[in-house]
């Protein structure tokens, strides 16, 4: 017998917003409908996506489970329409915040625990603002298609609006990524995102469609088009997965090359996060987290 009454933190990074709810003792199951009514902005409290924070140990998935020994809390991430989704960069951020101000977590780095593997965590200052920044270790990245991409140097099509269908690249973060970059005589803001750009071949699993301009050397600008939510205001694995490919364009190999970086800067509607190539094929994503409301909600009669 899960509870009626569910007390919620609600955070963003960058703006992509989450509904975090406690569950110290695994006892909270979330049906996808309930899901849906927590993240909906009118019946319910609103968010892109939703987390239930519970002890590795409980989280009743094995391969979670698995990442006890090293990641004390499970950032069991959902999006909005009630879909499970292995990763959430800027969750991780907001998931970390959460677990430091509750006393979860004290040191300044450590390890969570997420459906694409153990994500490690850094707590730092922002450079120029002061404030609490969080590094991220995404973990390996791969081309989805690597053969497809290395001789054509697209392995998709995507069509957003009435336009033609322009190349991308396919990225897997822990999640999947298809990255377009805008091509010319297109206006990033002018893209029609009220709908789901049409990928081809079409993903079973679906995707994150990211739009990339490029500013100047390692200064990029994005939109995104979430799978299992819609238009979102940030998407981090999604900023990390538009600096890979944009590098990726340059070096044409999964390392890149000496001309394409290894640090970037991603401005989103919602903000700036920052991205750095690691050494191997790992992939760092920083940035802030904010907390601005807890409360309690009373859980409908039929989930
Ligand atoms: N906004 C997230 C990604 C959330 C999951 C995504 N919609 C999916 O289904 O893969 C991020 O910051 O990475």
């Amino acid at each position: 017998m899960t509870a009626r009454t569910l007390p919620f933190t609600k955070g963003h990074g960058t703006e992509n917003d989450f509904v975090l709810i406690p569950d110290p003792d695994g006892s909270i199951s979330l049906s996808p409908s309930e899901v849906a009514w927590l993240a909906d902005r009118r019946a319910g409290i609103g968010g892109d996506g939703v987390i239930r924070v519970v002890p590795t140990a409980l989280a009743g998935e094995p391969a979670v489970m698995d990442q006890a020994s090293d990641a004390r809390w499970f950032m069991d991430y959902r999006n909005a329409d009630g879909s499970v989704a292995e990763m959430c960069g800027n969750g991780t951020r907001v998931f970390a915040a959460y677990l430091r101000r509750e006393g979860l977590e004290q040191d300044a780095e450590f390890a969570i625990a997420t459906r694409a593997g153990r994500k490690h965590v850094r707590v730092g200052a922002d450079g120029e603002t002061g404030e609490a920044s969080y590094a991220v270790n995404l973990g390996p990245w791969r081309l989805s298609a690597p053969d497809q991409a290395e001789v054509e140097g697209s392995d998709a099509l995507v069509k957003v609006d009435d336009h033609e269908a322009v190349p991308a690249l396919s990225l897997d973060l822990g999640n999947p990524h298809t990255v377009v970059m805008l091509p010319a005589g297109r206006e990033l803001d002018a893209l029609d995102l009220t709908r789901p750009p049409l990928v081809q071949p079409t993903p079973l699993e679906g995707t994150n469609v990211e739009f990339v301009q490029v500013l100047g050397p390692g200064h990029l600008r994005m939109r995104v088009h979430e799978r299992g939510v819609g238009e979102t205001r940030s998407c981090g694995t999604g900023a990390a997965a538009a600096a890979l490919a944009v590098r990726w364009w340059a070096g044409g190999s999964q390392a890149g090359g000496s001309e394409a970086g290894d640090r970037w800067r991603v401005d989103v509607p919602g903000g700036t996060v920052h991205v750095r190539a690691l050494p191997g094929d790992e992939v760092e994503l920083s940035g802030p987290a904010a907390l601005v409301a807890d409360g309690a909600v009373e859980r409908p009669e039929r989930g």
